[in-house]
């Protein structure tokens, strides 16, 4: 009989998290039934949706979030003893996970990974790397010689975003919140960096692309991406992908340039990256090649211990990370 350790959701977020909103519990593993498998958790990831999602989970719930464990027992022969898996069994030590109960956000065996780290299962080979390999090549269609702005450029999302606009031939802004971040994105291939927190982003951007941005990949909305909106040239196309600047406030009240939707022909679309459920290991086999080929970097913050769970979490939001934020049990 196994133990495992939980964070449970104990109170409501209001504004940005704290350590007082989760509680860790231990409790008995149950025995698995037919089609089961058990996963003993490697690397968690934390994400910014587990922020909002979670206002739709009740209080007392294990905080969701997926991870990359090692398969300890099995009832299915997908998921063989031994055998490496991602899986989206919350914030636990270890888990029972029965695959039949998900119609997206599958589990899998992760795929060969060439001798890289297994945590990138949870990062640039998962969902994140897909989420920027679809989000963007799928909405933005990115052509050679087009300028890409992407904000939230230093995340995991983002700086795979702007790599991938680079690999397509195309001239790519970053916009980030500190000068270190800006630094690292210019030292992978970023052609211009906007610090967001201390730069005037609309002199800046007008300055770095002044014949307009072709494709904003939109992580933050808000004000900034209000702002990149009003730059876009002819056609330009915006995949929106998340809202992290609302995601512990209120919404800014801000002011999209409604009439150069019609005047410059402006597409946007939102996405959720389980749209391409079907294509997953495309993007996965695409962005590790990439990567041995050398011309995709990544980059972790790595926290050690499961119990600083919350503190990866919450230092997350407020940008403490750079590239995927993960926690190492
Ligand atoms: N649509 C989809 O299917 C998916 C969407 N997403 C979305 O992609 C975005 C990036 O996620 P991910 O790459 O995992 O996370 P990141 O690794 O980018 O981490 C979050 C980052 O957000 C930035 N941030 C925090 N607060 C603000 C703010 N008020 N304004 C601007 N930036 C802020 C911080 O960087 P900084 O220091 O630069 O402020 C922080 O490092 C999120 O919006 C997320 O919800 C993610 C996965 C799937
Ligand atoms: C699937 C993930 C969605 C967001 C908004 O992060």
């Amino acid at each position: 009989m196994y133990t495992t350790k939980k964070w449970i959701y104990a109170k409501p977020f209001v504004n940005e998290p704290t350590l007082d909103n989760f509680r860790l519990v231990e409790e008995a593993v149950p025995e698995l039934a037919d089609g089961e498998f058990m996963i003993r958790a490697m690397y968690l990831s934390v994400d910014p949706y587990q922020r909002i999602y979670m206002l739709s989970v009740p209080v007392g719930s294990t905080m969701i979030g997926g991870q990359v464990g090692q398969v300890i027992e099995s009832k299915n022969s997908e998921f063989p003893v031994g055998s490496y898996a991602f899986a989206q069994v919350g914030w636990s030590t270890i888990s029972v996970c029965d695959p039949a109960k998900f119609e997206t956000r599958k589990p899998y065996v992760l795929p060969d990974l060439h001798g890289l780290p297994l945590s990138l299962g949870a990062g640039a080979l998962g969902t994140v790397g897909n989420t920027a390999y679809f989000g963007l090549l799928e909405i933005c269609n990115p052509q050679p010689g087009e300028t890409v702005v992407v904000s939230g450029a230093a995340g995991a999302v983002g700086s795979m975003v702007g790599q991938i606009a680079k690999i397509k031939g195309c001239r790519v802004i970053g916009i980030a919140g500190t000068e270190d971040k800006c630094r690292w994105l210019r030292e992978i291939g970023f052609d211009a960096t906007i610090n967001y927190r201390t730069d005037d982003v609309k002199e800046a951007l007008a300055g770095a692309a002044p014949d307009g941005v072709d494709c904003y990949f939109d992580n933050v909305g808000g004000q900034t991406s209000a702002i990149v909106k009003g730059q876009m040239r002819q056609f330009g196309r915006i995949s929106v992908c998340g809202t992290i600047s609302m995601y512990n406030s209120e919404p800014a009240k801000v002011v999209d340039p409604q009439l150069d939707f019609v005047w410059k022909q402006l597409m946007q679309e939102g996405f959720s990256v389980h749209r391409w459920t079907d294509r997953w290991f495309e993007g996965v086999k695409q962005n590790l090649q990439w990567i041995l080929d050398g011309k995709l970097q990544y980059r972790e913050t790595v926290t050690e211990g499961f119990e600083n769970m919350p503190a990866a979490f919450i230092d997350m939001l407020k940008g403490g990370n750079i590239g995927k934020a993960v926690v190492k049990v």
